[in-house]
């Protein structure tokens, strides 16, 4: 077959038909799972189905950062019910390799890491001492120091990690969302809303205890390259749909989370998706999301 003949018989119409119909297939797959936002809602049957798909994220975005420019991936974590969740689906993984990873704090507690309300010091007893990061791959902050203090201080570290960044940018970004709308330690209807100086701020009045902490501002939040929510659970049902569907009233902090270039996952389970009406994905167990 001579070599003119071979390339009008792969360039057919039907072939080339076939090709543009599976392309335009797959490009509105992808564009129907994100919404105008580049937003992606994924719902699963039950929290425990979600955890193992948490970690297929990290992981996926571990290596994908681990492989890029950097050569390492800088993740931050929240406290709360992400911290069992995330150390008990990353402890189970078989020869995870940290040893290229960069662990932040989205937000913490300023309270001796011997406190059981520590973020740092519940992390360090469930993860950080089972994983092979090094210790100068965990920014933790340094709670002897007071609140104000204590934030720059973080924003130092941050600095000496990100150099380079005025705003750090987080490969990726694990969040909660309290029953009021919170995320990190930034409260609705609170001052730190409205920071776009900082990188990290002090809070003495949170109204979740404990009342002292240090958060990432949302400038930090925003600039992160994939920033995954976690929620789970009834109790978050009503404010998620005022999250994701809007509501009345100025936007809830966790609704002030629209990455501005990175991406935007709410990884939920069905009893906290209850309430939504917006198209959510249902994944097939064990899909990479
Ligand atoms: O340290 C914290 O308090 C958290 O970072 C906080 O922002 C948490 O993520 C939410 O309160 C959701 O917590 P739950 O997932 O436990 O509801």
């Amino acid at each position: 077959m001579n070599c003119k003949y071979k390339i009008k018989n792969k360039f057919r119409p039907e072939v080339c038909f076939l090709l543009l119909t599976i392309t335009a297939h797959h490009n509105y797959k992808d564009f129907k799972r994100k919404d105008m936002s580049g937003r992606r809602i994924v719902v699963f049957p039950s929290a425990a189905d979600l955890g193992p798909a948490l970690a297929r994220l990290v992981t996926a975005r571990a290596d994908r950062a681990c492989q890029s420019g950097s050569g390492r991936f800088s993740v931050g974590v929240s406290g709360g019910s992400l911290v069992g969740m995330l150390s008990k689906e990353l402890t189970a993984l078989p020869a995870l390799d940290c040893s290229r990873w960069v662990i932040g704090f989205c937000d913490e507690r300023v309270v001796p890491f011997s406190d059981p309300e520590s973020t740092y010091g519940l992390y360090k007893d469930q993860l950080l001492c089972k994983i092979n990061i090094p210790e100068s791959g965990v920014l933790a902050i340094d709670p002897t120091l007071p609140v104000q203090e204590c934030a720059e201080d973080y924003a130092r570290k941050l600095r000496e990690t990100f150099p380079g960044e005025d705003i750090p940018v987080f490969d990726l970004l694990l969040l909660g969302m309290g029953p009021d709308g919170h995320t990190c330690s930034l409260f609705p209807d609170h001052p730190l809303l409205e920071e776009t100086q900082k990188t990290v701020a002090p809070i003495s009045d949170s109204p979740k205890p404990p009342p002292q902490r240090v958060t990432l501002t949302l400038p930090v939040v925003n600039a992160a390259r994939c920033v995954a929510f976690v929620s789970t659970g009834g109790s978050k049902a009503p404010v998620l749909k005022r999250v994701l569907e809007g509501g009345e009233g100025p936007a809830l902090p966790a609704a002030r989370v629209v990455p501005s270039k990175g991406e935007l996952l709410w990884l939920l389970d069905e009893p906290a998706a209850a309430s939504l009406t917006l198209p959510v994905e249902r994944p097939a167990p064990g899909a990479q999301i």
